[in-house]
């Protein structure tokens, strides 16, 4: 069973706030064709009956047995009547169910989308992303399919096998007793079963998490397999976590159907215990023929369903152990929320930033920034360098609160970031970032991505001075091209320009560029230093500085070590110093 099989079920319960009634209809459903159902034996016992007089009657008399409307013609179409209402009923119920699963699984879905909005990236980091993409569709899919399938029929089985034995008991006790022991003896086998086959559905799920990530790394990491000539791993690696998914997926699917025919052949047996008592009581004339068939009928109606729920409550464990691995990732820590009464930056804002004594650790208890001091003048340009891991995405990381500091302050215009909304402060920022993010979409929409609103002229004037224009309109559909995401047909360079031309339009206060370190052509590398020239003019610009005219003409450098800010201020300042810049330039830039 899950860790804690009621929290879960309760927590279902919420989820289905707003959609409970159609349970409720659903069940009304269940019972009326559970009634319908149990009520055709006791019509069909009487009817045997009234039959069996009239030929004994004709026998005795000597007559040719016939049958009148009057002496059994009416019954038998009402009984054709009830068989119809069973059947409307059990679809009613069916279309009702169906609604009230996918509706579940909706709410379940659009709580879930929520909530990866407002997870901490640090959430992420820790994770394969397919592991929590398959908490959206896998574990969802499997609580929607065994919610309308299972829970149908545990309605079902519960009400018929309650009915059949409260019928029972008007016609035999003993037999019903009989009965009664032999469904007992079944419940306590798939109970022992139903333990083991949580714990199956559980690992079967949890591979299929771990499968999903890796089908999603190598295909969004194929240019780099391939680079490195390690297809056979990937490969490898992928079919070892599928063997170990047939496995799995093999276990709990054999557990879960192998309890029903040892309980189907257990309910045999009882009945041909109960038949050959049965037969005796109706030799010694205390049982009808009509009534010796409708006790018969009751056992194979009451036997059915304890086969049917063993089944079931095996199928509604896959459904609990998908819905508590969607419940655990709703349960994770959100991002500290913005405050409630947020402050607004000044108007306009002029774009001095500064870091106080700021702290942080990706990891609790691994320091990484221990005391980092800064301020960037409004229209300043600021390079940061350092080697590789020293800290420099961290320190945008921190400015663009995609992560939040452990300790002190980052102010802009003297507004304390964590004071203000995250959507307030990410819009005052312009990110021109190497692995330039572009949609699905027209190159027009790219464009526009940061003012929605732009009419075609502001989105063609924002290309040309990102020196993209031309290229565009060599291509067939122009600014209406649509690119995907993963188009060959634009180059590296090409996509940066795109998303330099996108901050123009956007216009920020402030802006954040990673200039380019993989190789594009000297033409392309030349606008994209023309362009990057002219959007940071005027405007407070952070930059991830890899070329030596960028760092030279900075108003202020950062150099960063582990972490750390170990030494800033401009190029001959700190040449001057002939501390790790000097070493840096003489060995990286000179
Ligand atoms: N999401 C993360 N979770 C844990 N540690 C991280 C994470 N991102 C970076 N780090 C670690 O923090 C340190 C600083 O990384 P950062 O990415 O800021 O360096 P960088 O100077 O930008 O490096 P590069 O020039 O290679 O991009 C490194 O030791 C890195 O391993």
């Amino acid at each position: 069973m899950p860790h804690d099989a009621r929290a879960v079920v309760l927590r279902l319960w919420k989820a289905a706030a707003g959609e409970r009634w159609r349970l409720v209809v659903a069940t009304i459903f269940a019972v009326l064709y559970v009634v319908a159902t149990l009520a055709t034996p006791i019509y069909s016992a009487y009817l045997i009956d009234c039959l069996w007089a009239l030929i004994q009657a004709s026998f005795e008399q000597g007559r040719t047995f016939a049958v009148s409307w009057e002496s059994g013609g009416a019954q038998v179409l009402g009984l054709l009547g009830v068989w119809t209402l069973a059947w409307l009923f059990y679809s009613g119920q069916a279309l009702v169910m169906s609604g009230f699963a996918e509706r579940l699984n909706l709410n379940l879905r659009k709580q879930v989308s929520r909530k990866i909005n407002r997870l901490p990236l640090a959430y992420f980091d820790a994770r394969q992303p397919g592991e929590t993409i398959s908490r959206v569709t896998n574990d969802l899919d499997k609580v929607s399919e065994v919610m309308q399938r299972g829970l149908l029929q545990l309605l079902i089985s519960t009400f018929t096998l309650v009915g059949a034995v409260i019928m029972m008991t008007t016609y035999d006790l003993a037999l019903t007793g009989l009965f009664a022991l032999a469904a007992a003896l079944s419940f306590l086998l798939t109970k022992v079963v139903a333990a083991k086959t949580y714990g199956a559905f559980d690992r079967r799920q949890a591979v299929m998490g771990r499968l999903s990530g890796k089908v999603e790394e190598a295909y969004t990491g194929r240019a780099v397999i391939k680079a490195f000539g390690d297809e056979e791993k990937s490969f490898q690696s992928i079919c070892d976590d599928a063997e170990e998914l047939a496995r799995a997926g093999a276990f709990a699917d054999f557990l879960a159907s192998a309890v029903a025919p040892v309980i189907r052949f257990l309910m045999r047996l009882v009945q041909v215990v109960i038949a050959l008592l049965a037969g005796r009581l109706l030799l010694n004339g205390t049982l009808s023929v009509g009534r010796f068939q409708a006790v018969f009928q009751y056992i194979t109606e009451g036997s059915e369903p304890l086969t049917e729920v063993s089944g079931t409550i095996n199928l509604l464990q896959g459904a609990l152990a998908g819905a508590e691995r969607v419940f655990s990732l709703l349960d994770q820590n959100e991002v500290e929320p913005d405050p409630k009464e947020p402050l607004a930056l000044p108007e306009p804002l002029r774009g001095r930033v500064a870091f106080e004594h700021v702290r942080f650790g990706y990891r609790p208890g691994c320091p990484l920034m221990k005391d980092v001091n800064l301020v960037a003048e409004p229209g300043q340009k600021v390079a940061i360098v350092g080697a590789t891991g020293a800290g420099k995405t961290t320190l945008i990381n921190l400015l663009m609160r995609f992560y939040e500091v452990d300790g002190g302050h980052i102010t802009i215009d003297g507004v304390d970031t964590r004071s203000i909304s995250r959507s307030e402060l990410r819009r005052s920022f312009g990110m021109v970032l190497q692995d330039s993010w572009l949609f699905e979409g027209t190159i027009a929409q790219n464009i526009a991505y940061g003012k929605l609103d732009a009419t075609r002229d502001e989105v063609e004037a924002a290309a040309r001075a990102a020196h993209v224009d031309f290229f565009v309109r060599t291509l067939p559909q122009g600014y209406d091209t649509v690119l995907t995401n993963d188009t060959e047909s634009v180059s590296q360079g090409q996509r940066q320009l795109l998303t330099i031309a996108r901050a123009m339009l956007a216009d920020p206060a402030m802006l954040i560029l990673d200039e380019a370190t993989s190789s594009v052509d000297t033409r392309t590398e030349q606008y994209i230093t023309r362009a990057m020239e002219a959007i940071m003019e005027d405007r407070t610009s952070f930059v991830i500085a890899h070329r030596l005219s960028t760092v030279v003409d900075a108003d202020l450098i950062l150099v960063m070590d582990h972490g750390d800010i170990i030494e800033q201020g401009t190029h001959l300042e700190l040449l001057a110093k002939g501390g790790r810049y000097a070493e840096l330039y003489q060995s990286q830039f000179a």
